[in-house]
């Protein structure tokens, strides 16, 4: 077991990784305080992992919600439900809402964790790759809108991060690749040692290689810690983890969240990054072409998906959270690990690019 910890002070949090840590039903159910706790899930992962987890908290009094999957449902809608859900149990203060499952449902129940009673006691056990080395750590939880990503949310940290890395082996490839887009991005945007190491493991990661998965896991969760423990309502350097997601999650809002995944769409929104700090003359079209490379070997597309118009991407990308008084900033690059935050971009170079 591997494990990494978030430096929050009194509010700071272990992320354990590891293969079978779900089978230890002693570990879970004291990282549980009061009596009631809340599993939220969805269609996909329960069949697989709930019955454990239930097993492990067999002295609580639990109820579980099993959400339909996709981020189509990652709506105010399903967060409703969960907070339904929570008055059903009778949940008090001292409840534990434990999310398993990915980042959609991370998101939801972290976000319903942080409005119930405002504030219960919240648990990752996250169950895809992209949950385990980024959305289960740092405490942004959220919904989104039809008119952006993530536009209704709070700031919750978990209690602790519990990444069982067997249940990857259930992982649909897709979503693998799509986990790997995040990983990828640590590399690129502050450790060009560890994009060389991904280069050089792509195929193993691809290939499900323990060995690597845990290594990328645990390098992963290193970088977000730190970050998130230096700037953890992101004033700064946290805006740096946005690198490709203000383009990204504009396609994924314009594609009303039924077309590419969210990792695909930051692997796009990366590329269109460093294409664009290339036009802009900050860094050289090597380390895109390179960029663009390794993110095609691991299965990840690198195009914006035909149909999408330019202006309504750029529209769509004035509801960033990082935009101050309606002006972009965007996360561009210096090149390979030397991500940095940029202001005043006109939006004749922004239109070019998306054209
Ligand atoms: N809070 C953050 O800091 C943060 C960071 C990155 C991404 N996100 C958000 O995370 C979401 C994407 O998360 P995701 O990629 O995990 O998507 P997801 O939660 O939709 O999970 C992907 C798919 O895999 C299925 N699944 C999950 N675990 C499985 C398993 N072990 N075996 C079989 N099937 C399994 C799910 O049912 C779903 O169909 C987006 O909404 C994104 O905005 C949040
Ligand atoms: O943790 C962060 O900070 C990130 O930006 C991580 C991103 O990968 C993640 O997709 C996050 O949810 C995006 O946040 P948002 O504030 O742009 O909605
Ligand atoms: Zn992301």
């Amino acid at each position: 077991m591997r494990e990494v910890k978030v430096e929050l002070g009194e509010r700071a949090y272990p992320i354990r990784i590891g293969a079978g840590l779900l089978q230890d039903g002693a570990a879970l159910s004291a990282l549980v305080t009061g009596q009631h706790v809340l599993i939220v899930t969805d269609g996909n992962v329960a069949p697989h992992y709930l019955a454990q987890v239930q097993q492990a908290l067999a002295g609580k009094t639990t109820n579980a919600v099993i959400l339909p999957p996709g981020e189509q449902e990652k709506t105010l809608a399903r967060f409703g439900d969960i907070l339904a859900a929570l008055a059903a149990l009778g949940a008090s203060r001292d409840a534990t809402v434990v999310a398993l499952g990915g980042g959609v449902v991370g998101d939801l129940a972290g976000f319903a964790a942080a409005c119930w009673m405002r504030g219960v006691r919240f648990v990752q056990l996250p169950t895809t790759l992209l949950a385990m080395v980024d959305s289960s750590v740092g405490g942004k939880t959220a919904v989104d809108l039809p008119s952006g990503k993530n536009l209704v949310g709070a700031f919750h940290q978990p209690a602790a991060v519990i990444a069982d890395t067997r249940t990857l082996d259930t992982l649909p490839l897709r979503e693998l690749r799509a986990g790997l887009a995040e990983v990828v991005k640590y590399g690129a945007i502050a450790d060009a040692e560890f994009f060389a190491w991904l280069e050089g493991h792509a195929e193993a990661l691809i290939a499900r290689d323990p060995e690597a998965l845990a290594e990328a896991i645990a390098v992963s969760c290193r970088q977000k810690a730190g970050v998130v423990a230096r700037d953890e309502t992101e004033q700064g350097e946290r805006m740096l983890l946005n690198f490709g997601h203000t383009f990204g999650h504009a396609i994924e809002t314009e594609q009303g969240y039924g077309g590419l995944l969210h990792g695909e769409a930051i692997a796009v929104g990366m590329v269109l990054a460093a294409k664009l700090s290339t036009q802009l003359g900050r860094a050289p079209a090597a380390d895109a072409d390179r960029l663009a490379a390794l993110l095609v070997r691991l299965g990840l597309p690198i195009a914006l998906p035909p149909g999408l118009g330019a202006p309504a991407l750029l529209q769509r990308m004035r509801l960033d959270k990082k935009a101050v008084s309606g002006a972009l900033r965007l996360i561009l690059w210096r090149g390979l690990g030397q991500a940095d935050v940029v202001r005043d971009v006109p939006d004749t170079e922004i239109l070019s690019l998306l054209r």
